[in-house]
This record gives structure tokens, C-alpha cells and sequence, in this order.
């Protein structure tokens, strides 16, 4: 990892403070607060039931907090629903994978560019120049990202008939099409093969270096986390630990404790 990936610009790109849910009487998540840097790649892990994946859905637009601030590029997105969040370049993927399973493969790369293609009911009925051109560069675009991801092969197959690798890589093409600034990976390692979880790790960091995105991870595969991640928020019932590189969470005994330890 060279110096020039790390935090180049002073800004952070995602702001998240103090942080809080709370499911009745449950404090899922307690007054969490971390920043992702442009380009970073920052995993938050910590045991099961630790309050992650309701982070991770406060952040991303699928919950409100019931108190926190959460900023991207320093503005206020906490209780935006999950399409105007994405709108401010924040994108996600699903612990289990979420395709349009009936649909084709491109079919789903070309369903997720819906918003963004020009989609003027009259322009589309009488197939103005113009609607046809967002058409076909929609087309290009889906069938660059299955040949980068290695899936070109299955373009008009049923995305719930690929095998399991190949849905996770559809699902992360999905999100990268529409050209985030912040790709959230809720556990992608999951189900994988240990090749294929190499195969992963390349990618994300491939990801990272030619889009210019930074990734918000959340992982319990502490090879991968280990190995990709520039920083890491560890949690524990809804509390942050410790944040810190991976050198500096592997060694610090509130960690052990909390996490590896259980191992
Ligand atoms: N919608 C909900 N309603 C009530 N409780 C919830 C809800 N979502 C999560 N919780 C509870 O909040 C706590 C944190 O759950 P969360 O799924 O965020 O943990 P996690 O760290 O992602 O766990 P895992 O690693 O198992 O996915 C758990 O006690 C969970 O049961």
C-alpha cells in the first residue's frame, strides 16, 4: 500500500458521531463515532450481536438513528432514506446477497443505472436519438463492469442461477456502476471459497486504487480484514473499543479479549 493511497485529502469523506440506536430497550448502538477518509479502506468488526450491521443501516439510510450525526462529504445525511444517501455517492451490498434474482445478469447492471440513464417517459416511447444513446452507453457500461469482474460469460443468464462468488462480484458491480464515493461491504466474504476471498481482497484494493472509492467494511474474515483494511473500528455490544491499524487492533488486549480472544 504506498503512501499516496492513504488520507490525501483533509476532509474526511464519511463523518460519523456519536452515533446511537436504540431498539426499545436495547442500546444497539451507543454513542459510536469514526471517520473514513477519501480512498481509505476502513473495516469495523467485533463479535456477533456487537451492533455493526446497525451501523452499518443507520449510515447507509435503511435506519434512523435515534440520535448522532452522520456527514458525507460534510453534509447531513442521518434519517435520509437509502436512495437519496446514494445520491451522495454512498452505495452498499448486503450480508446475504440482494439481486434481482429472475431478472438477467446485465439486466440487473442496467436496472441499477435507472436513475441515472435519461428516463423521460415521452423521449422513451418515441425513441428520441438521445434515449436510445443513455441506452446503449447503459449497455456498455453494464457488460465493462461484468468483463472487469470476470462474469461476461453469464450476461443473459437468471442472476439467482450464478454461482454463489459470481452473485457476490454482480452485487459489488451493481454498486460500482453507479460511481460511488463510498462502497459499504456488508460481510462479502461470507460463503466464499478461500480462493475466491483472495480474489476479493485483490479486488477491493483494485477498487480502492482505479475508481478513487473508499470502502467501509464489515467483515468477520480477519485474514481479509487484516489485509485490505488501512484502519479498523472494533465494537463490542454497541460500544466502540478501539480504532486503530491493523497492526495496532491485532496487539491491543482489549481486543484480544473482546474478540480474538474468542478464537
Ligand atoms: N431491527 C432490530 N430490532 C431489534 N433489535 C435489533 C434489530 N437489529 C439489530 N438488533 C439487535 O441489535 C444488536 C446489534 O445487532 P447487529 O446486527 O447490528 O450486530 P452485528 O455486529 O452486525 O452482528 P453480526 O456480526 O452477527 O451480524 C443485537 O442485539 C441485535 O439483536
Amino acid at each position: 500500500m504506498t503512501e499516496t493511497n492513504k488520507h490525501t485529502a483533509s476532509t474526511p469523506l464519511l463523518q460519523v458521531k456519536d452515533l446511537t440506536m436504540r431498539f426499545g430497550g436495547l442500546l444497539a448502538v451507543d454513542h459510536v463515532s469514526f471517520e473514513v477518509g477519501r480512498n481509505e479502506i476502513f473495516a469495523i468488526i467485533g463479535p456477533n450481536g456487537a451492533g455493526k450491521t446497525t451501523v452499518f443501516n443507520c449510515v447507509g439510510g435503511f435506519y434512523r438513528p435515534t440520535s448522532g450525526q452522520v456527514h458525507m462529504d460534510g453534509k447531513d445525511i442521518a434519517g435520509l432514506p437509502s436512495h437519496k444517501v446514494a445520491r451522495h455517492g454512498l452505495v452498499r451490498t448486503f450480508q446475504n446477497v440482494r439481486l434481482f434474482k429472475e431478472l438477467t445478469v446485465v439486466e440487473n447492471l442496467l436496472v441499477a443505472q435507472h436513475t441515472q440513464v435519461e428516463s423521460n417517459m415521452l423521449k422513451g416511447l418515441f425513441k428520441l436519438p438521445s434515449y436510445r444513446r443513455a441506452e446503449k452507453e447503459a449497455l456498455d457500461r453494464a457488460v465493462w463492469w461484468l468483463d472487469f469482474m470476470g462474469i461476461r460469460a453469464f450476461a443473459n443468464r437468471e442472476a439467482g442461477n450464478l454461482a454463489y462468488g459470481h452473485q457476490r462480484r454482480l452485487e459489488i458491480a451493481r454498486c460500482m456502476i453507479t460511481k460511488p464515493r463510498l462502497l459499504m461491504l456488508d460481510e462479502p466474504a461470507a460463503g466464499l471459497n478461500p480462493q475466491e476471498k483472495v480474489e476479493l481482497q485483490h479486488l477491493i484494493d483494485q477498487l480502492r486504487r482505479e475508481f478513487d472509492v473508499a470502502v467501509l467494511l464489515i467483515e468477520h474474515d480477519m485474514s481479509l480484514v487484516m489485509n485490505v483494511s488501512e484502519r479498523i473500528l472494533v465494537m463490542e455490544h454497541g460500544k466502540p473499543i478501539v480504532t486503530g491499524t491493523p497492526d495496532a487492533v491485532r496487539n491491543d488486549p482489549r481486543v484480544i479479549k473482546a474478540y480474538l480472544g474468542e478464537e
